[in-house]
Formats: structure tokens, sequence, C-alpha cells
């Protein structure tokens, strides 16, 4: 093969931000992760020669399609939806749907992009993929919800399978949404496969599927503060969001010991200095997906709390941890400083891509441990991929097996950012998961060629 001109850093990422213009959130996650793969591949030739990064930074495809529905008002509604398949070297692709209304193609190939990196750090055989829409489902009668889904998932379904592209649930799609979307997509195909994880417990579901983004991440938290030599018990922490991630995440907190002091949505965050207990935890579940109401009324409920309002978030509260489990870039540079200056020692990241670059970089120079979300909140993708394999081999799994496994995996997954991100003491997560995931995926592409 020809000897490569290396292109640098600056000059790589110039070409990344002309070619995707605008696309903010896909050039901040390429930046992030090329950083690190420009050290590691500096005297690796064969990956220059091949181009390994910039073919992994360019979507294998992203499928864009209208989606129409009917509301209660027998008004005709038009959004659209997408699925980005941004790389399959290692296995289907495989990652979440979101319907928000933030939604746009740079937010998913930013989440596609990053999940490439997740889904190998696993260890399963999975590529990455996200997909999602514009739609905004807060608000919505549950008949509208379905029409939404079933329209979504008649254009979907032609471009997934199981051994295809796997998508599951993320921001605004939980156990209703893949309920409609599954339904459709048998009635369409006429076939009861796993096409969809994060299916409910009786139509193929696995048992930890629910719990297991939250827990992972305390779990990639307790491994961290393992290997300084501490653990859970007794610190405080502020965690921001109140959906499936951040509520499983305080749940396994007050488990292990620790006293949780917030939640949030976006309309701002719940202080409880008498700290959130398993049945203030329910309340929040319940109340932000059954009732699907707003976080502001736990402190109607819960006189011992106060509520910030205006989209505030919690890092001001000070806290041993930080676990941010909402969504993209809501901890910036100010936040992380107000963090360290309350004496934080660490961070995991149950949301993806939470802290801005400007963010991560308080982090590192004051040296507290901190994992970022392609390797703190793999353990939902990763139970993900287990809920593949029960499928294929129609096979359910107990609580207990699974609850093992999540475990596992979560502590291989924290060995592989210690192999690669270690720096004499300090390790760098960031580093080391991108290191990490990067290499698998690339020596695959390597034996494949150039396709
Ligand atoms: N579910 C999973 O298994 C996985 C999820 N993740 C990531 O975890 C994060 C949370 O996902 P999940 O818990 O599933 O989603 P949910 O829809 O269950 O909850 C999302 C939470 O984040 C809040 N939120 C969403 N958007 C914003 C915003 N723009 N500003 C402030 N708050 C916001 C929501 O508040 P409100 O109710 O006001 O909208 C809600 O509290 C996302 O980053 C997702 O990509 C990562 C790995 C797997
Ligand atoms: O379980 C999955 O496939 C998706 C999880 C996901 O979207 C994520 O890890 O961000």
């Amino acid at each position: 093969m020809a000897v490569s001109d290396h292109v640098d850093f600056d000059t790589f990422m110039a070409g990344v931000k002309k070619r995707n213009p605008g696309q903010t959130e896909f050039v901040q996650a390429v930046h992030e992760v090329a950083m690190d793969i420009f050290d590691f591949i500096e005297d690796k030739e064969q990956y220059h020669a091949a181009q390994i990064l910039r073919r992994m930074a360019e979507p294998d495809r992203v499928i864009s399609f209208r989606v129409c529905w009917e509301d209660d008002n027998h008004n005709i509604r038009v959004q659209r939806g997408w699925r980005v398949q941004n790389n399959n070297a290692i296995g289907p692709y495989k990652g979440g749907i979101r319907f928000h209304p933030s939604v746009t193609e740079s937010v998913l190939k930013f989440l596609a992009f990053e999940q490439t990196f997740k889904n190998s750090l696993t260890g399963l055989p999975m590529g990455g993929g996200k997909g999602g829409s514009n739609f905004n489902p807060k608000g919505k009668s549950d008949a509208e919800v379905m029409r939404f889904c079933q329209s979504f998932m008649t254009e979907l379904y032609r471009h997934i399978g199981p051994e295809t592209d796997v998508p599951a649930g993320d921001i605004g799609v939980g156990g209703r949404e893949i309920g409609y979307m599954f339904g459709q997509y048998k009635r369409i195909t006429n076939r009861w496969e796993g096409v969809l994880t994060g299916k409910g417990i009786e139509y193929g579901g696995s048992r930890m599927r629910p719990e297991a983004t939250g827990y992972g991440a305390v779990y990639f938290m307790q491994n961290m503060l393992k290997h300084q030599g501490q653990d859970i018990e007794g610190k405080t922490a502020v965690i921001s969001g109140s959906g499936n991630v951040a509520t499983h995440a305080a749940e396994k907190i007050v488990q292990l010991g620790g006293k949780v002091l917030t939640l949030s949505d976006s309309g701002g965050f719940i202080h409880d200095p008498d700290g959130f207990t398993q049945e203030k935890i329910d309340w929040v579940k319940h109340h932000k997906t059954h009732t699907r109401g707003r976080i502001s009324e736990y402190a109607d409920h819960y006189t011992s709390a106060t509520f910030h309002g205006d989209g505030a978030r919690p890092w001001d509260v000070p806290a041993d941890l930080a676990l941010p489990c909402a969504t993209q870039n809501e901890l910036d540079e100010d936040n992380a400083r107000s963090l360290v200056a309350n004496g934080v020692i660490a961070v995991s990241e149950g949301a993806n891509m939470p802290t801005t670059l400007d963010g991560v970089k308080v982090f590192h120079d004051a040296r507290i441990m901190y994992g970022p979300g392609k390797a703190a909140n793999a353990g939902g993708v990763a139970v993900s991929g287990l809920e593949m394999s029960q499928n294929s081999e129609r096979i359910s799994w107990n609580h207990e097996r699974l609850g093992e496994m999540l475990t596992d995996l979560m502590e291989g997954i924290h060995g592989k950012c210690v192999e690669y991100g270690d720096q004499g003491g300090y390790v760098d997560y960031v580093k080391g998961a991108n290191i990490a995931g990067f290499k698998k995926v690339a020596d695959a592409m390597l034996a494949f060629g150039v396709v």
C-alpha cells in the first residue's frame, strides 16, 4: 500500500467542518475523538494509509424521510425522521431512536459516531447507528404517539433488521414508543424478530435493560473510585435529568450508600438536601413516565425540596460526585469550574456528550476522575446486545445473571480505559475510551480492504 501524506489534526478538522457545514454537534464529537486518535496513530502508517479515521467520520449512510400523521383534531402533521448508519464493521448498526424537537441531522450524526466507539468498547458485536425525529411526544395523547410511531416505522422498517440495524430507545422513546414501533414492524413484515431492543418483557425484552444505563454509569463511577481506593458510600451526588437514565442512576447511588441531592428536567432542577430515598425516586419515575408531569411538582409533594426554575442546572450545588444524565452540552466550562471549586472528585456521564470540550478541559486540568459518556453509559447498549443474543437463542436470562453480566461489562470497559488512558497515575478516561473503541473498529476495517 502506498505511504500516504499524513494530514495534521488541524487540516483534518478543517475538512470535517467544510464537509459538514453548520453541524456543530457532529464536529464537536469528531474533534474530541480525533485529538486522541491523531496521537495514537502517529507512528502507525497502516491507519493513515487506509484513511481509517476519515472513513469513520463519514457515516455509511444518512437516511432521511417524511413522517406524516394525523393529530386528535384531524390536522395533518408533517415531521422529519432519520436513521444514521455510521459504521457496521464489527456488527449490525445499533443505537437508539430519539424523539425531541431539538433533533437535527447533526445531533443524530454525533450520536451515531459516538455510538460506534461505545459499542466497540462493550466488546460485543455491534456497529454504531442512531435515529430519531423532531417530533415532540410531550403533551401528545397516547393515540397521537401511536399514530406517529406507526408512521415512523412504516418508512424505517425497510432499512432495519436483526442482522442489519437494531434500534432502541433514547430521549423521548421509552417502553410505550418501542411497543408501538415493534407492533408496526411486525404488522408490515409479518415477522417476529429481534429488530428493536428495550422491548417489554412480555414480548422479548431483556430483564435489566431499563435499569442498565443508569446502573452502568454508577458502576463506572464505582470502578473509577475503586481504582483510587475510594467508594460511593457516604458520598453526595448531583444528578441532572429525571428520565430513564437519571432515575436509575439515582437509585443505584442510594443502594450503594450515597446521597443524591438533585434531579432536573428542561424546566429546572430540584434540590432536596435530605436526599432522594427509594420512595421519592419511585414517585419521580411514576410522575415523569406515567403522569408525564414536570419535576417542579416534586417540591409541592416533598416540602424538604426547593425548585430552581428557568431551565437552571444543578451544577452549583456542592457534592462529591456528579452524573449528568439529561442531554448533550448541558455542562459547560463555568459549570465545570463550579463543580471543581465545590470539591467534586468524580464525574460519570449517563448522557451522551453532556460536557462541552471546554468543560472537559477543566476536569482534566483539575485531575479529577472524569468518565465520558461513551464509556460510562455503555451499560444500556451492552444489555441491548444481550437482548439481541437472548432473542436469537429464543431464551430469557434472569435478573441476577444479567445483573452480574452488566457489572462485569462495566468493569471490563473501565479496564480498557485504564489500559489505553493511564498517564502515569492519572487516568485520562477520554483518551482510553477513544483509543480502545477506535482500535477494534479500525482493525476490522483494515481487514476488509477499501470498502
Ligand atoms: N436510555 C438509554 O438507555 C440511554 C440513554 N443515553 C443518554 O442519556 C440521556 C438521557 O436519556 P433518557 O434518560 O433515556 O431520556 P428520557 O427521555 O427518559 O429523559 C430525558 C431527561 O433529560 C431531560 N432533557 C432532555 N432534553 C433536555 C434539554 N434540552 N435540556 C434539559 N433537559 C433535557 C428531560 O427533561 P424533560 O422531561 O423536560 O424533557 C428528561 O428529564 C441522553 O443523553 C441519552 O442519549 C445514553 C445511553 C443509553
Ligand atoms: O440500547 C441501544 O441500542 C441504544 C442505546 C443508546 O442509544 C445509547 O447508548 O446512546
